[in-house]
């Protein structure tokens, strides 16, 4: 048997506000996590992941770390992502980077995995270079169900997932999550499933998975790329195109200064009004009352804590706020934060 020394990538996905960049951090936090290059895709203009993802310490993943920004890759950037993986490739051969051993590559939460295995597959330089590990998905917890049934994308990062991780379990009864973990079982029943918190889980259960077999007797890269039929099994669900139309996304930007005292209570009747429609809701928010800038967060009805951004600035303290929805009232929206 020969040994595979391409450099193994992991593919994490998971729908809009699932955990994805929470799980990132903690991963990467992990001392054997230091070898690790990633790549990160951003939907929308307002480039916040960057951002919300710095928490990292590893100066050496910080300089390893690489932005795709216009655009989501299953549609628009395949080339990209491929030119990005060959520039780390001849970089880490030249030594002109940190050396790594593995990539992580953190989708946008609309992005549908299986164009972007094949693309990558299909690029001989990228095959020789790299290969597949594994596609891990997050799945909300609280709002994976409805996700799930409401959400082509949702249910094709579910039906290609080698590794299910249920999310934000602390804001799920057991019950519930244990209704989810069978609908998950019916729509991919290959997949192994964890229940993890904020991001914790062991990385040996989801890096070096193993899941692609080097000797090539095992591995299935036609996995990575099969239509999400099994979904089907979930009654009443039509497969849909990528990127279902009607969702639109849109940034608020809020020149003038605000204070978080006034600005938590419109945010909280944002999430209660629009919470339906409200797919997604983020933000950096430079408030006069808070000693730092801070990263807000918003799934559907839930606004989450906000985190500190302690020690970091930027140039021009602008706050803006990225909204992802279906149908979202966006001039009503506007008006309410632009009354602060
Ligand atoms: N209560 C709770 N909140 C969590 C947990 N995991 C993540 N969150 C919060 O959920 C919000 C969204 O998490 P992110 O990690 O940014 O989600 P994401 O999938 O990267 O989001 P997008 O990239 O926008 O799709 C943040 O406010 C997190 O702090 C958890 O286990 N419990």
């Amino acid at each position: 048997m020969t040994l595979d020394h391409r450099i193994p990538v992991t593919l994490l996905t998971g729908f809009l506000g699932s955990g994805k960049t929470t799980l990132l951090n903690k991963l990467l936090n992990n001392p054997g996590m230091k070898n690790t290059a990633v790549i990160i895709n951003e939907l929308g203009s307002a480039g916040l992941d960057h951002i919300l993802a710095r928490t990292v310490e590893s100066q050496q993943i910080a300089d390893n770390t690489v932005l795709l920004e216009s655009g989501c890759l299953c549609c628009t950037l395949s080339n990209e992502l491929a030119d990005t993986m060959r520039d780390l490739f001849f970089k880490r051969q030249l030594e002109a980077i940190p050396m790594f051993n593995r990539l992580v590559i953190e989708t946008t939460g609309m992005a549908d995995p299986g164009p972007i295995m094949a693309n990558l597959l299909n690029e001989p330089v990228i095959s020789s270079t790299y290969r597949l590990d594994a596609v891990v998905v997050t799945i909300d917890s609280q709002y994976g169900l409805q996700q799930i049934s409401e959400h082509g994308e949702a249910r094709k990062q579910a039906a290609v997932a080698d590794v299910l991780l249920l999310s934000k379990t602390d804001l799920a009864t057991a019950a519930e999550l244990d209704t989810l973990s069978a609908t998950l079982q019916q729509i991919n029943p290959g997949a192994s499933q964890y229940r993890i918190t904020h991001g914790e889980i062991d990385p040996s259960a989801i890096i070096d998975a193993g899941l692609f077999d080097p000797s090539g007797t095992q591995a299935q890269p036609q996995r990575w790329l099969r239509a999400p039929s099994r979904s089907k099994a979930v009654r009443g669900m039509l497969p849909q195109t990528v990127h279902e139309d009607e969702i639109t996304s849109f940034t608020v930007t809020m020149p003038k200064p605000l204070t978080w005292m006034q600005l938590e209570p419109v945010l909280q009747w944002l999430c209660a009004e629009h919470g339906e429609s409200l797919l997604r809701m983020k933000g950096i928010i430079h408030a006069e009352d808070l000693p730092a800038p801070i990263a807000i967060h918003a799934v559907h009805h839930t606004l989450y804590p906000p985190n500190l951004l302690q020690g970091w600035d930027e140039d021009e303290p602008i706050t803006r706020i990225v909204l992802i929805g279906k149908g979202l009232d966006e001039l009503k929206i506007r008006d309410a934060l632009m009354q602060i």
